[in-house]
């Protein structure tokens, strides 16, 4: 046999070292040896186990936002606002179409965040290259916290504070991160307002407290995975902030669990931008919307990429409850993320609202 036909294929340059690192983690998992004398995986390792229930079927609302604006009639305002609050509150996960959003707007966003992603995995871990700027954005990939293999992530992103953007060095990345921070952040304000004014309160501490230098885009890649029924792209969580806005390619693996335990599909939707509601809003709503937990699986062929936008408030912001008696205790932004990350240090998960409650 010829040398090349026996050596593995190149490789590519820009990908991170996800499989050493699975490799690594895989080993610090004890086996159970089974009668049979073989290594078997206990079942209690097993990412997803069998009899978990999922529900396929089920459908994610569908929202179709332009109702909103000023030349719908009242009645039609209404009713959106209010499948917008209850969606927050059953689901904590909605799709809105007609969001306003240009779709040349996300085409360069999303043709701009796979060139960012190609460069050479060293330029990214450098500094991230094309999205080198003043501040130094952040990259990162496969969840450096991870204690075992259920904690990594099989995904790399880079994160980036939307007050950031305009320090970007990459011209063309910058205009389309620039283009698409504003036109999101407009559709998180809107999105936050109807969701105060169900709860009979006005927009205005979401507009005073979450500003550009608060907001943040995170651009996510998952990598193709030979080990899907070991790692998950993302691991299941929940956001820490008051809503996060995502943009998904037509992939898929983006899954969010029901209040009963079972976890559903949101199904891509080229025309549809998915809302889920995070940790803040839980807190300042009193628990009427709901931050659910999600997760995203991988694909054995497909990489798939994601733009998500965090709709967060300043540190200083105090989370109080706007409806009482607070099931929640008063508590600022910095104090919870210092919370998360001390958790996250701890036992590589995060406990989140629990360690607030009164
Ligand atoms: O990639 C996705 O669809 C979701 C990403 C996500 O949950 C996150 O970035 O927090
Ligand atoms: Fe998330």
């Amino acid at each position: 046999m010829e040398a090349h036909d026996s050596s593995e294929p190149p490789l590519d340059s820009s990908e991170p070292p996800l499989e050493q690192t699975l490799i690594t983690l895989r080993k610090n998992q004890s086996p159970e040896i089974s009668d049979d004398g073989r290594n078997h995986r206990p079942a209690e390792t097993l990412l997803i186990p069998e009899d978990e229930e999922s529900r396929e079927f089920m459908v994610l609302p569908m929202i179709d936002i332009s109702r909103l604006s000023f030349e719908a009639g009242h009645a039609e305002r209404t009713e959106c606002e209010e499948e917008i609050a209850e969606a927050a509150r059953h689901w904590g996960f909605f799709q809105v179409v007609n969001h306003g959003i240009p779709t040349q707007v996300i085409e360069q966003m999303t043709v701009e965040q796979k060139k960012a992603f190609r460069q050479p995995f060293e330029v990214k871990e450098a500094g991230g290259g094309k999205l080198q700027n003043r501040q130094a954005s952040s990259y990162r990939w496969g969840n450096p916290a991870a204690k075992c293999l259920r904690q990594m992530f099989w995904s790399e992103e880079f994160r980036i504070p939307t007050g950031d953007i305009y320090g970007i060095e990459d011209q063309s990345l910058r205009s389309a991160m620039e283009m698409y921070a504003t036109a999101v952040t407009v559709l998180a304000e809107k999105i936050a307002g109807v969701l105060a004014g169900n709860l009979g309160t006005g927009g205005s501490y979401f507009r005073e407290n979450c500003t550009v230098r608060t907001c943040h885009l995170r651009l996510n890649r998952y990598p193709p995975c030979p080990f899907s029924e070991e790692v998950f792209g993302i691991v299941p969580h929940t956001d820490s902030d008051f809503l996060t806005i995502v943009c998904q390619d037509a992939v898929g693996g983006l899954q969010l669990m029901k209040d009963d335990g079972c976890w559903v599909s949101v199904s891509p939707n080229p025309n549809a931008l998915v809302i889920n509601i995070g940790d803040m809003l839980e807190a300042w709503s009193n628990g009427a919307y709901k931050s659910a937990r999600h997760r995203v699986i991988t694909s054995l062929e497909e990489e798939r990429f994601s733009i998500a936008f965090f709709y967060c408030p300043k540190s200083e912001t105090v989370i109080r409850s706007c409806i009482s008696p607070a099931i929640y205790r008063d508590f600022s932004f910095r104090e919870y993320q210092l919370q998360v990350q001390k958790d996250v240090r701890a036992t590589g998960d995060k406990v989140g609202l629990k360690r607030f409650l009164v």
